[in-house]
């Protein structure tokens, strides 16, 4: 096990270059099986997640191939072989096995979801989804199975606003009969991402992006090759390290539109913020004003990006209140914060957030986006080195991140444990 030492006080300056989006990776690869030809993913990050899902596909019986930044996948020999452990228990996104291997083969048998288990994460929308199709669902010892005689095609409104279930329910009524129709389905740009590669696939899917999709099922899906998109939540992360620091910082390889909440929210603090085409600049000033922040559904502040911003405003004059709207608990990185100094006080869905320094302290990562609090904090404190133990979990979301924070001169290094 590794730590990760941060001598934080310095300001970020230079530019930094965002990899692939995590949150669409880890969907794009189970969607490639749903081909009968080979899928070339290009720009995927290089992250833990990728990695397992890579291997995943192997065991599934598809040849995995890597070339620098992209995946080469054929998935013509795969099968649907039951999944109960393993691999699956590493990563929350093993859930899209699901959708995809009901779509080609008709029945799947997953083990319930690894990964960031910050508070209780039901699936029971994408459930009710391929039940909607026409599937049987049941538990068995722990792992969810799958059947379908036949997939229809069927109107299905989440009672939640879900990612995951949105996307689960492409994959899988993709290749169902007739048309199926998402309503209430989540509008993140990786669900646009996933429609993209899918239609490239042959699928015939429209209204990706918008509260309802409209997904008419096809009889095959062949190959083809896709570019994944940025990552907003890592672009978001720098953004707000970049301010935090008092840096000046070009996010190279963003869709700034992707970003508006945040960029929104820095900008009501009084940071600067340039949006060009494909880069952001943040240029960090003396002092920031306090804000409230609602963490929401796309288009609306990220919760992926809530704990990072925490620490931000400890850097702001006053008050602030940071509420998720997504996750009624996810504040695993308060308790190391105040560790660290932080004057933070919990109250049910919100923080209160009161600006002051932050001093150096041993910390640990209780899950991913913890973890980039703690970093944004660690860069902040301006004496002493931070250790942040629970680097695998940071390692899920943040390729290069020593290479990257290095060249904007922060003094930063991983040691063992
Ligand atoms: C791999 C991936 O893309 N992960 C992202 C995805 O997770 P994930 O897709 O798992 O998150 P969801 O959008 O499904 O969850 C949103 C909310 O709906 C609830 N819910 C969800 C499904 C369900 O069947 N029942 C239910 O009640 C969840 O508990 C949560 O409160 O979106 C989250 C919300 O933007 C992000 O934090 C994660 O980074
Ligand atoms: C919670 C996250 O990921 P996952 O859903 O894969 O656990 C995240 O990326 O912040």
């Amino acid at each position: 096990m590794e730590k990760l030492m941060i001598r934080g006080g310095r300001p970020l300056r230079g530019t930094v270059q965002i990899s692939g989006a995590k949150n669409s990776a880890v969907a794009l690869l189970p969607a490639s099986l749903l081909a009968e030809s080979e899928v070339v993913l290009d720009n995927l990050p290089q992250l833990s997640d990728v990695a397992v899902y890579g291997e995943l596909l192997q065991e599934l019986g598809g040849t995995v191939q890597w070339d620098g930044e992209s995946m080469r996948i054929d998935p013509s020999s795969m099968r649907s072989i039951p999944m109960p452990n393993g691999k699956v228990k590493l990563l929350r996104a093993s859930y899209y096995l699901m959708g995809a291997l009901l779509g080609r083969f008709g029945e799947a048998v997953i083990g319930m979801p690894g990964g960031c288990n910050f508070e209780p994460r039901p699936i029971d929308q994408h459930i009710k989804g391929f039940e909607a199709l026409g599937a049987e669902v049941s538990n068995d010892h722990g792992s969810i199975r799958i059947k379908a005689a036949e997939l229809r095609g069927a109107k299905i409104y989440l009672d939640v606003v879900s990612v995951g279930a949105t996307i689960n329910i492409m994959l899988a009524a993709s290749r169902a009969k007739g048309a199926t129709i998402i309503e209430n389905a989540a509008k993140e740009p990786e669900i646009i991402d996933v429609a993209t590669l899918l239609n490239a696939m042959g699928a015939n899917i429209k209204g990706a992006g918008t509260e309802t999709i409209r997904i008419e099922g096809v009889d095959q899906l062949h190959g083809c090759r896709h570019s994944i998109i940025p990552d907003r939540i890592q672009a978001g992360t720098y953004m707000i390290a970049a301010a935090a620091t008092r840096g000046d910082v070009l996010i190279d390889n963003v869709i700034p539109k992707h970003l508006e909440a945040m960029t929104a929210k820095l900008q009501e603090m009084g940071v600067q913020v340039h949006e060009l085409d494909e880069a952001i600049r943040i240029v960090g000033q003396p002092t920031y004003e306090a804000i409230d922040v609602k963490a929401l559904v796309y288009p609306g502040f990220a919760t992926d990006l809530q704990s990072p911003m925490t620490s931000l405003l400890t850097q702001a004059d006053g008050v602030s209140i940071l509420s998720d709207y997504v996750y009624n608990n996810r504040f695993k990185h308060v308790p190391e914060l105040i560790r660290m100094g932080a004057k933070i006080r919990l109250e049910g869905r919100s923080a209160i957030i009161e600006g002051g320094p932050l001093n150096a302290a041993k910390v640990r990562a209780a899950d991913l986006r913890a973890g980039a609090a703690l970093i944004v904090a660690g860069l902040t404190a301006v004496e002493g080195v931070t250790e942040i133990t629970g680097v695998e979990y940071i390692d899920r979301g943040y390729d290069f991140l020593v290479d990257n924070l290095r060249q904007l001169g922060a003094d930063v290094w991983r040691e063992r444990e």
